[in-house]
C-alpha cells in the first residue's frame, strides 16, 4: 500500500452525473494504486443557474466552487474537465495529473441519424458554446445555431422534443455517460475543431501537499498533458476566455526526431464570416513554445480583432 495515512484522500467533485462519473473514475484509478479515497459533493454556480454561461462569469464558475473547497481544506483533491479550467496558474494549487485524455472531438447529435451535410437549410442546431457557434456558421451551410444549455441529457432531450434538429456536443462527455449511441456524426477536427482542453480531466491538489502530488502523479499521462498543454498555451496568448471561439487540438505522434506534437487552431468570428486557421509541428518537449508560436502567427493573420469582437459582445 503507498498510502501511510489512515485517513481517505478526500475527492471534491460537482453534482451533475458527468462530473461525478469523472471524479469516480479518477477515484477508481486512485483506489487500484492502494489509495482510500471519498467523494465530497460541493456546489457551484454553473450548475444552479441555467443563464447564459458568459452572463454569470464563464466556465470559470464551475471551478471556482471547487478550488475554494481545496484551499479551505474541505477537500483534498479536485477533480475538473480541463477545458473548464482558466488558462491562468491558480495560486496555492498544482495540477497534479492530467490522466489519459478521451477522443476530444465535437459530435452532432441530430434527429434521424442525420449528419452535417443532410441538414436542410434552415435547420435549427443547438449550442451554447460561441466556438461551436461560430464554425457551424463558417461552414456556410445555412444553419440556424440556437442557445441551448444545461446538461448533458437537458441538451439531448432538445433534440427528441423536436425544439431542435441538432445539438452539438463534446464526445467525451458522452463517452462517460454512456451516451455514445446517440451520435449522428463526429465532427472532423478540419471542419470544426474542439475547445482546448477538451476531453481531459484536469487533476489538482494543494500545492504544499508534496504527499498527495506525489500519489496523484502516478494517474498523469505525459502525451495528454503535453497536448492540452501545447493547446492552453495558445489560449493564454489570445487572451481569450473559456468562452471565446478559439478551437484548438494537438496530437501526439511518432516524427523524425522522436514525439512530436500536431497543433491545429482556428479562431473564428460569431457570425462565422471570419475563420482563421494554423497549423504546426514541434517536439513534445516544447509543447507550451509550439502553443505560444502558433497563436503569434494566427495574431499576425488578425486573430486579434476577432477576439476583442467577440468578447465585446458577449
Ligand atoms: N461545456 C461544459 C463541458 N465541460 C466538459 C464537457 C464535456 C467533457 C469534456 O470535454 O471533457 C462539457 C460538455 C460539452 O461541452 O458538451
Amino acid at each position: 500500500m503507498a498510502d501511510t495515512s489512515t485517513a481517505p484522500l478526500r475527492f471534491g467533485t460537482r453534482a451533475s452525473t458527468l462530473a461525478m462519473t469523472q471524479a469516480r473514475s479518477v477515484a477508481d484509478a486512485l483506489r487500484r494504486v492502494g489509495h482510500d479515497v471519498e467523494l465530497v459533493e460541493i456546489s457551484t454556480r454553473g450548475d444552479q443557474s441555467t443563464a447564459p454561461l458568459a452572463s454569470i462569469g464563464g466556465t470559470g464558475v464551475f471551478v471556482t466552487a471547487l478550488r475554494e473547497a481545496l484551499l479551505d481544506g474541505r477537500v483534498d483533491v479536485a477533480v475538473h474537465s480541463l477545458k473548464d479550467l482558466p488558462t491562468a496558474a491558480a495560486d496555492g494549487l498544482a495540477l497534479a495529473a492530467v490522466p489519459h485524455r478521451e477522443d476530444p472531438r465535437d459530435v452532432l447529435c441530430a434527429r434521424d441519424g442525420l449528419k452535417l451535410a443532410d441538414l436542410p437549410s434552415g435547420a435549427r442546431l443547438g449550442t451554447g458554446s460561441p466556438r461551436r457557434e461560430a464554425q457551424l456558421r463558417a461552414l456556410g451551410l445555412g444553419l440556424d445555431v440556437v442557445g441551448v444549455r444545461g446538461n448533458v441529457d437537458t441538451r439531448l432531450s432538445k433534440v427528441s422534443s423536436g425544439e431542435v434538429d441538432g445539438v452539438v456536443l463534446a464526445r467525451a462527455g458522452l463517452a462517460r455517460l454512456g451516451r455514445l449511441d446517440e451520435i449522428t456524426e463526429v465532427l472532423d477536427p478540419i471542419q470544426v475543431l474542439p475547445a482546448p482542453g477538451q476531453g481531459a480531466l484536469a487533476v489538482e491538489c494543494r500545492a504544499g501537499d508534496a504527499g498527495i502530488a506525489d500519489a496523484l502523479r502516478a494517474l498523469d499521462d505525459p502525451a495528454s498533458r503535453a497536448g492540452v498543454t501545447a493547446e492552453r498555451s495558445l489560449l493564454a496568448v489570445l487572451e481569450a476566455g473559456c468562452t471565446a471561439p478559439v478551437g484548438a487540438y494537438a496530437e501526439a505522434a511518432e516524427g523524425e526526431s522522436g514525439l512530436e506534437l500536431y497543433l491545429r487552431a482556428v479562431v473564428a468570428s460569431r457570425d462565422g464570416a471570419v475563420s482563421i486557421r494554423k497549423s504546426a509541428t514541434g517536439p513534445i518537449g516544447r509543447a507550451e513554445q509550439l502553443g505560444r508560436d502558433l497563436a503569434q502567427e494566427l495574431l499576425a493573420d488578425g486573430a486579434g480583432a476577432v477576439v476583442d469582437a467577440a468578447e465585446s459582445a458577449s
